[in-house]
């Protein structure tokens, strides 16, 4: 494993250096996912002769030659097809516009287009690879992203769980506590240049979504199984990413997103290169990659949420200081973590431990509520340590402990939540709820519309049962899905994200294409024709339309280009 960190092919070292600086794939990820024709000591070897005999700067075409002797396109992922598939499965029947229902069903076709398993050459020839085998086939998300993802596989496990697919989604979980033990953590995702960085802590409520759809003995055995690696993953976050901030003379620990590995992302290379290109010292330089691959940890790579400048939310990539912002929502996600692993251990008869979880989310429910609740606000915002000041910027993110029940009724006001969201008109944008309001060329940023935090927004106001948030869920939903069937309806595809402002449009912006599947957008999707499709139509009618008329322009007066 440690070699795998220290590859000098996929992670770091003068081979990566030279091949992906000389450009001769627009898309850096597509080198790094290759497959070695030879060992890596033959291949650096090698490479350390076309070095020599170049005097150090070999060609462009000398570059693309010798990548072909040596690289080939990986056949490291077979397609699978999921035994556990059904064509129709019963729960899409309570969809009740035939058009949405019909439109749910390929959703469902979807899952036997995205499933792989790990090829056998990658078992016999794991160091020829940078794909992290797992025994169990898996879900990708789509396009360039041909491998798993940590986070992205919270909401495709719900969505091939409302589709029957049980045993797919137990050899999903059973690769993520494979991955626990072997590494110590879930990496962003299947790939070795992605392991010195995770995503968004999903393992423990993956295991708790899988539960509520298995049988009793079923969801005690998984417990059973898996409770020890639940424990490690839950306290590789509690010891590496942790910051205790004071308030009012009291201390409150959080957790951060914070990934101090050296160098630019791999599959990223010549991107962080020019984001710290006029960075004044080595050391400053390093410091971006940092906060760099800290903002992919987040799984919001990349947002003006990250950027500290002034004490604002200003400047570009290169402001970028993700490890010193307390994000509302990984906090709230520690508390759930911590919340169900106290519920499981109880099951278990641990009642130590049941005590210990249990107290970690009374900690973190103090301390959300403390410092990151502001009543004057009537929201929770992300807070700066580094200017020890909140961040009044709206994401959806902030409504997080809705989603995961990290609030307590008497300290909060959902009256209060509901004229925040409605000053910011969050209803009125036509094609979804944006990440943010600031329009920054970044891919979590206005106008685009992230799937995973419609799921967390319209979900979290659901739960509350609070009639006026119930029917603003509802409001969100429908725009949603209806934005989400327009597209399919005329691109023929399902997006990674959407555009806010266009119902049906495709999001944008970032450094790569927008990509196509697409895991997590078929999963959200399914969630709220589970949630709302008693009464959800494919099409707008004439109210919810001129409902959002004039958001877009709205906007464009408060995009800051
Ligand atoms: O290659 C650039 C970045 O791509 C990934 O991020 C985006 O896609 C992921 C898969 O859908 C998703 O989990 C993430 O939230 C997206 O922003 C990757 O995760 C990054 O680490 C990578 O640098």
């Amino acid at each position: 494993m440690l070699t795998w960190m220290q590859s000098q092919i996929y992670c770091q070292g003068s081979l990566l250096d030279t091949v992906q600086k000389s450009k001769i794939y627009s898309d850096d990820k597509t080198f790094v996912d290759m497959k070695q024709k030879k060992s890596s000591q033959e291949i650096l070897s090698d490479f350390q002769t076309l070095m020599d005999s170049t005097n150090g700067s070999p060609s462009q075409e000398q570059i693309r030659n010798f990548v072909s002797e040596h690289f080939e396109e990986g056949k490291e992922l077979v397609e699978w097809d999921p035994p556990d598939w059904q064509k129709s499965p019963p729960r899409l029947n309570s969809i009740r516009d035939p058009d949405l229902r019909s439109w749910a069903h390929y959703l469902n076709d979807m899952w036997k287009e995205l499933a792989r398993r790990v090829s056998d050459d990658v078992k016999e020839n794991p160091d020829r690879y940078s794909l992290i085998a797992v025994p169990n086939p898996f879900i990708i998300p789509g396009g360039r992203f041909r491998e798993y993802y940590y986070w992205d596989t919270y909401w495709i496990l719900e969505g091939i769980l409302i589709c029957d697919m049980k045993d797919t989604a137990r050899g999903i979980i059973d690769n993520f506590a494979h991955l626990v033990e072997e590494l110590g953590l879930i990496p962003n995702g299947g790939r070795v240049y992605y392991v010195e960085r995770s995503q968004p802590p999903m393992f423990v409520p993956m295991i708790h979504s899988y539960t509520t759809y298995v049988k009793p003995h079923e969801a005690h055995s998984i417990i059973k199984q898996h409770i020890d690696t639940m424990d490690k993953e839950f306290s590789f976050w509690m010891n590496n990413r942790t910051v205790v901030v004071e308030k009012n003379g009291k201390s409150y620990t959080f957790c951060r997103y914070y990934a101090p590995s050296s160098g630019p992302r791999p599959e990223s290379y010549t991107d962080d290169i020019e984001t710290a290109e006029y960075a004044p010292t080595e050391e400053a330089r390093e410091n971006i990659f940092y906060q760099i691959k800290s903002g992919a940890e987040s799984g919001w790579d990349f947002s003006g949420r990250w950027f500290i400048k002034d004490g604002k939310n200003t400047g570009n990539l290169s402001n970028i200081q993700t490890q010193y912002i307390i994000p509302v929502d990984l906090n709230a996600f520690v508390y759930w973590n911590a919340k169900i692993l106290c519920r499981f251990h109880s099951m278990l008869h641990n009642q130590k431990k049941a005590q210990y979880y249990c107290t970690k989310a009374n900690e973190w429910l103090d301390a959300v509520t403390e410092v990151l609740w502001h009543d004057d606000v009537g929201m929770w915002l992300d807070y700066d340590i580094l200017n020890n000041v909140r961040r009044e910027y709206f994401y959806p993110s902030n409504v997080a402990p809705l989603w995961t029940g990290c609030y307590k009724k008497e300290r909060i006001s959902i009256d209060k939540i509901l004229a925040y969201l409605k000053e910011n008109k969050i209803d009125r944008y036509p094609g979804g709820i944006p990440t943010s309001l600031d329009f920054t060329g970044e891919r979590w940023d206005y106008p685009n519309a992230w799937p995973p935090l419609q799921g967390i927004m319209i979900q979290g106001l659901q739960q509350t049962e609070h009639p006026r948030a119930m029917k603003y869920a509802h409001d969100l939903a429908t725009t949603w899905i209806q934005s989400n069937y327009k597209s399919y309806k005329t691109d023929g595809f399902m997006y990674e994200k959407y555009d806010a402002s266009a119902p049906g449009r495709k999001g944008g912006g970032g450094e790569y294409e927008v990509q196509t599947g697409f895991g997590w957008t078929n999963g959200v999707a399914l969630q709220l024709l589970m949630s709302y499709g008693e009464t959800l139509q494919a099409t707008p009618t004439a109210s919810n339309q001129t409902s959002r008329r004039s958001a877009k322009s709205r906007k464009q007066r408060r995009r800051r280009i």
